[in-house]
């Protein structure tokens, strides 16, 4: 199979090229990138005006599998990715039991190699049965696969047993990917704590929750020599002092997901739970301090932190509905709308931010770039197709969203995941 990509807007982080030029795909690499490529092919696509970047890198999504497939499932979520620009996305391992072992690391490998149109990476836990009180077989996970360890969904609060996590990392070269999240003072909040909290009689959380273990995990990653990448950060605290980090020269880095860039506690719409989610967006301050960071680099990741729940669980109240929501089909459009339109970032950076820096940290050879050699997964994207955002479509058994209805600037035409066409727009047929 060969496919000829025409006439697109080039972005390669890698090779830092951005100009309007073909690529040629074959046999799965990436053979040819350059102005009139005289070739055969089997598919010739047509992207005048639109974007060509490597395919996206999520670092962060819930799959629910196993154990919560109602919500999710590896292919059901895989399809979402694939509608959403990605081609590849890891999974976090809070699920139903938690993957904490080779054998729950084989389940979703198995599953994902034969029926997901994308790949699917599974991170492994860090404790077993994410209790934080012994260490999960974190080596034996590492011999089947997992490309980092995290607790996503909590922290590790006991220092003593996440440094000896971290020291093992470090010894595999694999990061840490941090929920940073204190226990002790999250103190039953269900949104960020302000007045918008608070004449809605609302429990708060507050930014310390974050920052106080994002400070921790620093100084731990500090003593251990392990790569420590901060998950979801939505504090002007956790910019601040991730800047500091890299004045140091330390290996951190970080990722922001795009409704924290996109919204903040005054947006949102009381008692609709499709606003609750963890972190919880925070003030207008937070999130220009957000927007600052990403343009300046001080993260590095943008993220979906994609995490589906049924339309029955998040009916519950504002305090008792689960935290989460959906975000592999409204991300590309958000960080197009948000941050590139608006000149806060490059059409380079997010190409870095989505793909290029994802595969740096999780040390995915020949991903987030388009050099020739590269696996040939691509995506094709138009920044200037305007359109409502609606759930119908969704792939995702999720819909839980907040951005339904939302105008946005920017759509998926195309994802190519090893060669293969697995995404394309209905509208706009890109074959020539
Ligand atoms: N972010 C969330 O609000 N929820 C995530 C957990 C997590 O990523 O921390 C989930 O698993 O539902
Ligand atoms: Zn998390």
């Amino acid at each position: 199979m060969s496919i000829l990509i025409r006439n697109g807007r080039v972005i390669d982080p890698d090779t830092k090229l951005d100009e309007i030029c073909d690529l040629q795909l074959e046999e799965g690499r990436i053979t040819a990138c350059g102005k009139n490529i005289e070739a055969e092919a089997d598919v010739i696509l047509d992207a005048t005006g639109c974007y060509v970047m490597p395919g996206l890198i999520d670092m962060h999504v819930h799959l629910r599998d196993p154990g919560q497939t109602w919500k999710e499932d590896v292919v059901s979520g895989a399809r979402a990715a694939a509608r959403g620009g990605f081609t590849t996305v890891l999974a976090m391992p809070n699920t139903k039991p938690v993957i904490d072992s080779p054998d729950r690391v084989d389940y979703v490998k198995v599953k994902a190699d034969y029926s997901a149109p994308i790949h699917v990476l599974q991170a492994g836990a860090i404790t077993k049965g994410q209790k934080g009180e012994v260490l999960a077989d974190i080596e034996g996970m590492i011999a089947h696969g997992i490309p980092a360890i995290s607790e996503d969904g909590k922290s590790v609060m006991n220092a003593g047993l996440y440094k000896k996590a971290m020291e093992l990392a470090a010894r595999h070269g694999i990061p840490v990917l941090a929920h940073c999240e204190d226990a002790n003072l999250v103190n039953g909040g269900c949104v960020n704590e302000d007045e918008n909290s608070r004449s809605a009689g609302l429990p708060g959380i507050i930014n310390a929750v974050e920052d106080v273990i994002i400070a921790r995990d620093i100084l731990l990653a500090e003593e251990t020599g392990a790569h420590l990448h901060l998950c979801h950060c939505s504090t002007k605290g956790s910019m601040d002092i991730l800047r500091e980090a890299k004045k140091r020269g330390m290996d951190v880095s970080g990722e922001v997901c795009p409704h924290h860039f996109t919204l903040t506690s005054g947006d949102i719409i009381p008692g609709d739970t499709n606003y609750k989610m963890n972190p919880p967006l925070r003030t207008a301050e937070d999130r220009e301090a957000l927007r600052q960071g990403l343009k300046e680099d001080v993260f590095e990741v943008i993220s979906t932190d994609h995490a589906p729940h049924s339309a029955e669980e998040k009916t519950a109240t504002m305090r008792k509905a689960p935290f989460g929501i959906v975000g592999l089909e409204t991300a590309a459009a958000l960080t197009l709308t948000e941050l590139v339109d608006t000149g806060i970032l490059t059409p380079m950076q997010m190409a870095e931010k989505m793909s290029y820096h994802p595969a740096r940290i999780l040390h995915l050879e020949g991903r987030g770039s388009l050099a020739p050699g590269s696996e040939a997964d691509v995506v094709i994207i138009d920044p200037d197709k305007e359109y409502e955002i609606d759930t119908r479509y969704f792939e995702s058994k999720g819909k839980n969203t907040p951005f339904a209805g939302k105008k946005v600037k920017g759509r998926i035409m195309a994802t190519i995941c090893g060669g293969k066409i697995v995404y394309q727009d209905k509208e706009r047929n890109l074959v020539q």
